[in-house]
């Protein structure tokens, strides 16, 4: 079973100079690259073998047959340094094969591709309120799509919280690049032990992103703290449904593909996100699976390959390196550019990675175990 919310919450030690230092080892001049391919090449190798060897001990040789309580609990006990690592080799393929926004979102019937990913966005700004001159955080900001979007669609500040120095340069750069340097602001740090005192935003979101904490409730007893009294905090989460059963060896194998190609240390269950909600003393206003909506088009259709759900002909240069056939020329790709010393070693192992990962997903969603779209509207009790 996985463990309750009432365990106690062990957060890693932070080293924000140890991170800046292995960043800038990492990717150099990378940060600069335009498209995420293009980033992929120029990575120093040696700290790449450190970033594919601290990611991957945790996977490799794990098998959801022989999986124990005690390698989640090693799991969790890294999630900084797993999620960091992880997005250390998943961010350029991320934008090479999604854009720039990390999300998924729902779909209707005629809308492109990027434009529903903008609704999924707007849509969660309209659920917290928020208003012009707002000041808002953004949890997990990845490189800042989001916040951008959200940034232009209210005219509130937002601040984007991340613990992957790659992703915030990348952020930093979009943000200057659309003149939006002034509204918006990227922060390093560990959303388990924020830096932000108490009550110092007006409303928070987290867009599939706190599902990289150890423990739901210890992430969003931070973002209650930081939020004023009388505030909203507005989130989509990556939840197993509650008909997943930790069991069944099915379920687990499931489980396990989608921590494993997403960076997860331990994902739960929407009873015990609700429960977290609660015991972090928010007041719940709303809760909801989207992906239960009655929708024509399936959140996953780009990841399965179900191409006769495409809107625009124009997506489909986007969809296509979602598909199956797009991975395997990925996977074909990277392992070229590996053998004539183009790209990194670990590169082709990360870009399979994601892909087992997006069949779990997958996998997950049709056989109802998984949602990435839980969401979750709770305010902090005005005084
Ligand atoms: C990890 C979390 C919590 C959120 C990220 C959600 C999505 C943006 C990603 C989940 C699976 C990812 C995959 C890709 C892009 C980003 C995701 C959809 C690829 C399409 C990138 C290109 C690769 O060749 C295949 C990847 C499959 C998985």
């Amino acid at each position: 079973m996985a463990p309750s919310t009432k365990a106690k919450v062990v957060l890693e030690k932070e080293d924000h100079a140890r991170d800046a230092a292995f960043m800038k080892a990492l990717h150099g001049k990378s940060t600069e690259a335009a498209g995420g391919f293009a980033a992929m090449l120029s990575k120093d190798r040696q700290a790449k073998k450190v970033a594919v060897d601290e990611y991957f001990k945790h996977f490799d040789n794990k098998r959801a047959e022989t999986e124990t309580d005690a390698d989640r609990e090693a799991r969790t006990k890294e999630y900084a340094s797993l999620t960091r690592h992880y997005y250390n080799l998943a961010t350029d393929l991320y934008e090479y094969g999604w854009g720039q926004s990390f999300h998924f979102c729902r779909y209707s019937v005629g809308e492109p591709f990027y434009q529903a990913i903008a609704r999924h966005e707007h849509y969660l700004a309209s659920k917290i309120g928020i208003q012009a001159g707002m000041k808002v955080l953004d949890v997990g900001c990845g490189v800042g799509g989001p916040a951008r979007e959200i940034a232009k669609f209210t005219d509130a500040h937002i601040t984007g919280l991340n613990n992957n120095d790659y992703q915030i340069e990348r952020a930093r750069r979009y943000a200057a690049k659309e003149g939006l340097s002034n509204q918006l602001e990227f922060v390093k740090g560990d959303f388990m032990q924020m830096h932000f005192p108490d009550n110092s935003f007006d409303a928070v979101y987290a867009i599939e992103a706190t599902v990289h904490a150890p423990k739901l409730v210890g992430v969003y007893s931070e973002i209650y703290r930081v939020l004023k009294p009388g505030g909203v905090f507005g989130v989509y989460e990556w939840l197993m449904t509650d008909n997943y059963d930790n069991d069944n060896l099915e379920h687990r194998d499931i489980r396990l593909a989608i921590e494993e190609g997403n960076g997860i240390s331990n994902m739960v269950k929407i009873s015990e996100a609700l429960e977290a909600m609660k015991e972090a003393g928010f007041e719940l206003l709303h809760h909801e699976d989207l992906a239960k909506r009655p929708d024509p088009i399936p959140w996953y259709w780009g990841i399965a390959g179900e191409l006769k759900y495409m809107q625009s002909y124009w997506d489909l240069f986007t969809v296509l390196r979602m598909t199956h056939a797009g991975r395997r020329v990925v996977h074909v790709f990277t392992g070229l550019l590996e053998t004539i010393g183009l790209a990194p070693k670990g590169t082709k192992k990360t870009a399979d990675s994601l892909a087992k990962g997006a069949d779990g997903l997958v996998a997950g969603a049709k056989k109802d175990l998984f949602t990435p779209m839980y969401l979750m509207v709770g305010r902090k009790p005005a005084n």
